[in-house]
């Protein structure tokens, strides 16, 4: 039989392709080696080394993203254009014919190449035909095409008319999940791709139901946005906010994949420079620490707490003189600190001259009065005289600036917690339950790690009222460490007898090798230290960076103060706002959008909605609707795209935990692809201790958002709804992670929506 000629014409162009790619490869190589190679002598030498360094780097990085499914897509137009001729070939990255002019493939980003992602037989946008290729190892596989202007497909009007490449569409979407998110280059739908090429600036919320699509579209944009604007985000950045580590790692793999680099993924409890939020809260504490209108009182009592009086008998010695520093005094330097309205550690410096020229004139007063008529025998000079000289004893200035102490978020944060004394004094107006629930040892640990992801917006909203800036506080790390190196630089020579060696030259590894003074574990955070950052990486150690774009993806989980920590890092407002109100979990969460943006860019948000569900097939979404209803009746329930004949079947157990049931449901049932047990929150422990044994995946419900399995098994619905404050909407979660199965296993009653699922045995899967 012969080959389909199309296959031997595309096979042709892919060469082609390929051909190129690999001499943009070598090329790439070339010149980062060369550059790698050139000395450096001045600053400024070095920083033109570096930008060559990563353009290079990012160079080749999206060379080997583009490696894989390289050329995909391929249009003819009705009409010649000029410029690029009837033929639109699309693939994951541009690619030029070495003179740069001549186009071979274009990026999907490109604007040419939207109608490949728009094109529908009732509107085809110029395009006769659409061909879809599916390539293997650079050889081509098998072809698709669709003829939009004679109408040679599915046109029977229901969602099947508004599907783009469909075939493929249904391929990606019955394929076996990896536990990695894959990008959808390929089959992005025409409501999608209008949000992930959306033009205006401003805030943009996106809501959609389970399974439309909003994180792979949210990561679709960051790759557009940082396409089309280059030049300015790449400097500034984007980033993106997920709700856990878990999720983060799902998704991780997708920018990559599309060749970006330039994005910082974080959740809110990593956003804080330095800080690895390792402890929980309870619910109560997490609710309060959430809510604005409770906690910024307090934290601003906190501070100013801190600004404080002194008792009776504070005096500093001086010249042989005791020098009171009396109420009278403090509340003076405090006034002049406070009216500068500068934060409280940048206002220190004008508390303290206050403090100062005060003392200095009353002990002038006292020194210099005539013993006579009281009249004053010191001048102008002296005054200054005795005010220097009051600046330069230690004690002095301690015994002032307790009254007005530098001070860092995490202390403060410790304090509220930890001293009940301190709480009860900034917690004015709340009941003795909502303080006892802030209640919390203080247990420092090395990076903060006694600190929950609900105190991280506390901790920036500390950090703005203290003046405390991050940078600062690693550029003193840094300070230290040359301190230690330049000391055990001290302590070599002495022992080599050699001379000094200028340490801030380029690491020797020789040398190094010789410093076994200072460990290896010091030695790497130095080089971690001086080591050139991404862009990504310089915003994360910067508390005060903003950036140029912001994503937040299940944004219907971040409480009111984690939206002005957000806020703060993205001061023009440019923001992709992901989620489903529906979905709310977290208690200090939002259902509404509108009471979130108000405050921010009152009426001048747009909202736009996804509605195909392209996870849940049909026979789970039947289900799972029943229960949005009962959240939010106003919100449309998304339609899925597709049906698998597989029914979700309930499996009552009787005399055994329901955990353990299920577990042997997933095992003893042998599906394909992922399985994951879904439990109530409350038994986190439990599911941790019975994660992944036999590769099934035991997650409590709150870590499963955002992410989906073939198989799903939720245990007992009726603890989820009961034990939860949002619990229609953690079943409704937990219903809607499977691609394939779904299976319920219970112990109690079923819920009234799920009452009517067929009990296993009756059920063919
Ligand atoms: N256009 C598309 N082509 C192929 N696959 C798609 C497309 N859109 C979405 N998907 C797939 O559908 C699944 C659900 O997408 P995604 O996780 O982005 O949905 P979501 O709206 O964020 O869901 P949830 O709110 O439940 O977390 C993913 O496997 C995604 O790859």
């Amino acid at each position: 039989m012969n080959p389909d000629p199309r296959l031997t014409e595309e096979q042709v162009h892919l060469d082609v392709l390929y051909r190129r790619l690999d001499e943009m490869r070598k090329t790439a190589a070339r010149r980062l080696s060369e550059t790698l190679l050139e000395s450096a002598g001045t600053p400024q030498e070095l920083s033109e080394r570096e930008s060559y360094e990563r353009h290079y780097t990012q160079m080749l990085a999206r060379i080997d993203a583009a490696e894989h499914n390289l050329y995909f897509g391929r249009l003819d137009m009705e009409h010649d254009d000029p410029e690029t001729g009837s033929v639109r070939r699309i693939g994951r990255m541009g690619i030029a014919e070495a003179d740069h002019v001549t186009s071979l493939l274009l990026d999907w980003r490109a604007p040419l190449s939207r109608p490949f992602y728009l094109a529908t037989p009732a509107s085809p946008e110029g395009v006769s035909r659409r061909r879809h290729l599916r390539t293997r190892r650079r050889t081509v596989r098998s072809i698709s095409d669709e003829h939009l202007l004679s109408g040679e497909i599915d046109t029977d009007g229901g969602i099947g008319a508004s599907v783009v490449n469909e075939s493929a569409l249904v391929t990606a979407l019955n394929a076996a999940r990896t536990g990695e998110m894959t990008d959808i280059v390929e089959t992005i739908q025409r409501e999608q791709d209008e949000i992930i090429r959306y033009p205006q600036r401003g805030v943009m919320v996106v809501q959609g139901g389970p399974g439309t699509g909003k994180t792979a579209v949210a990561l679709h944009r960051a790759a557009y946005l940082l396409y089309t604007y280059r030049d300015t985000l790449e400097r500034s950045g984007v980033l993106i906010i997920g709700p856990n580590e878990t999720f983060l790692d799902y998704i991780a793999q997708v920018l990559p994949s599309l060749g970006e680099t330039g994005v910082l993924l974080s959740t809110i409890g990593n956003l804080f420079p330095g800080i690895v939020a390792g402890a929980v809260d309870s619910r109560r504490a997490a609710e309060l620490k959430g809510d604005a209108d409770r906690i910024l009182p307090v934290l601003r009592a906190a501070v100013r707490a801190r600004e404080s009086l002194p008792p009776q008998g504070v005096s500093v010695q001086f010249d042989g003189y005791r020098l009171p520093v009396d109420s009278e005094l403090i509340k003076a330097a405090r006034a002049a600190a406070r009216a500068t309205r500068r934060p409280h550690n940048l206002a220190q410096r004008t508390f303290l001259r206050a403090a100062l020229d005060e003392l200095a004139t009353r002990h002038a007063r006292r020194l210099g009065a005539s013993p006579l008529d009281g009249s004053q025998l010191l001048t102008a000079g002296d005054l200054i005289d005795i005010r220097q000289e009051l600046e330069s004893e230690d004690e002095v200035v301690r015994t002032i600036l307790q009254f007005w102490p530098t001070l860092t978020p995490q202390e403060l944060l410790r304090d509220l917690y930890d001293d009940d004394v301190f709480r009860r004094k900034v917690t004015r107006g709340w009941d003795d339950d909502d303080r006892a629930a802030l209640a919390r040892p203080a247990h420092p640990l090395p990076d903060d790690a006694d600190m929950s992801p609900a105190d991280v917006p506390l901790l920036d909203e500390l950090a703005e009222l203290l003046g405390y800036r991050t940078d600062e506080a690693l550029r003193e790390q840094q300070i230290q460490w040359r301190r230690r190196i330049a000391e055990a630089q001290d302590a070599l020579d002495i022992l080599t007898g050699s001379a000094p060696q200028d340490l801030e030259d380029d690491l020797d590894p020789e040398l190094l090798m010789a410093y076994d003074l200072i460990d290896a574990e010091q030695l790497a955070e130095r080089q971690e230290v001086t080591e050139y950052l991404t862009t990504a990486e310089r915003a994360h150690s910067d508390r005060s960076w903003t950036f140029g774009h912001v994503i937040v993806d299940e944004a219907q989980e971040l409480s009111t103060m984690a939206w002005r920590m957000i806020m703060r890092r993205i001061p023009n407002r440019w923001m992709t706002v992901i989620g489903d109100t529906a979905q709310t979990g977290d208690p200090a969460g939002t259902t509404s959008w509108d009471r979130i943006f108000s405050p921010y860019v009152a009426g001048r948000w747009r909202q736009r909605d996804l509605t195909i569900n392209y996870r849940t097939p049909a026979e789970i979404t039947r289900y799972a609707n029943r229960l949005l209803t009962r959240i939010d009746a106003d919100q449309i329930p998304p339609k899925s795209l597709r049906s698998n004949g597989i029914e979700p079947y309930a499996l009552a157990v009787a005399d055994t935990e329901t955990l353990p049931a299920a577990l042997a449901a997933a095992r003893d049932a042998h599906w394909p692809g992922l399985t994951a047990v879904l439990v109530a929150d409350t038994r986190a422990a439990e599911a941790a201790a019975s994660d992944d044994i036999d590769g099934i995946r035991v997650l409590p419900l709150s870590a499963a958002k955002g992410l989906e399995f073939d198989n799903v098994v939720v245990a007992e619905p009726a603890e989820l709804i009961e034990t939860s404050p949002r619990g229609f909407s953690d079943l409704y979660v937990g219903l809607t992670r499977a691609t394939q199965r779904l299976v319920v296993v219970h112990r109690l009653g079923l819920p009234a929506d799920l009452a009517d699922l067929p009990a296993a045995g009756g059920q063919h899967n």
